[in-house]
């Protein structure tokens, strides 16, 4: 229909939510938390934000480094990648996201996959 994957999620509120949400679970999860040690939290969390925002046709345009530039250096593995995308089931399971909207959004953000895990 003409409901963008943004209005499903809840729009500005929800995808907020959803990220205050994930970055709960990560710093609460010891297979991932390391990876997050030096990071600035609150810019991470505007720029997931954002990211999430414009990837599901919301308002929003993500003019940071791209996905790739982001994770690279890191050697970011396949378990971490799963490690993530489970926590931010768990964080939209949370937020009362339907699983087909849910699906909608995983969707979307396995297309990184190649650009955020070394290979
Ligand atoms: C679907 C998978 C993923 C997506 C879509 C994603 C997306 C993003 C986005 C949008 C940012 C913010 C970039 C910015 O505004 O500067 C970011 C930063 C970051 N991501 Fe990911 N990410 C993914 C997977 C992972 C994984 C598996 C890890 C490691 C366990 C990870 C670790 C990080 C870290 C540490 C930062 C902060 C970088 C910094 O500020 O220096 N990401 N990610």
């Amino acid at each position: 229909g003409d409901r963008t994957l943004y209005q499903a999620l809840g729009g500005a509120e929800g995808v907020d939510a959803i990220v205050y949400d994930l970055i709960v679970r990560i710093a609460d999860d010891e297979r991932v938390v390391d990876r997050f040690h030096n990071v600035d939290i609150n810019r991470f969390k505007s720029g997931l934000e954002t990211y999430i925002c414009s990837v599901s046709n919301g308002p929003c345009e993500y003019t940071g480094d791209s996905m790739q530039v982001v994770h690279a250096g890191h050697q970011y593995t396949d378990t971490e990648f799963n490690t993530i995308v489970e926590l931010l089931i768990e964080a939209m399971e949370a937020q009362g996201v339907a699983t087909p909207t849910q699906n909608r959004l995983l969707a979307r953000l396995a297309q990184d996959y190649e650009d955020v895990v070394y290979h």
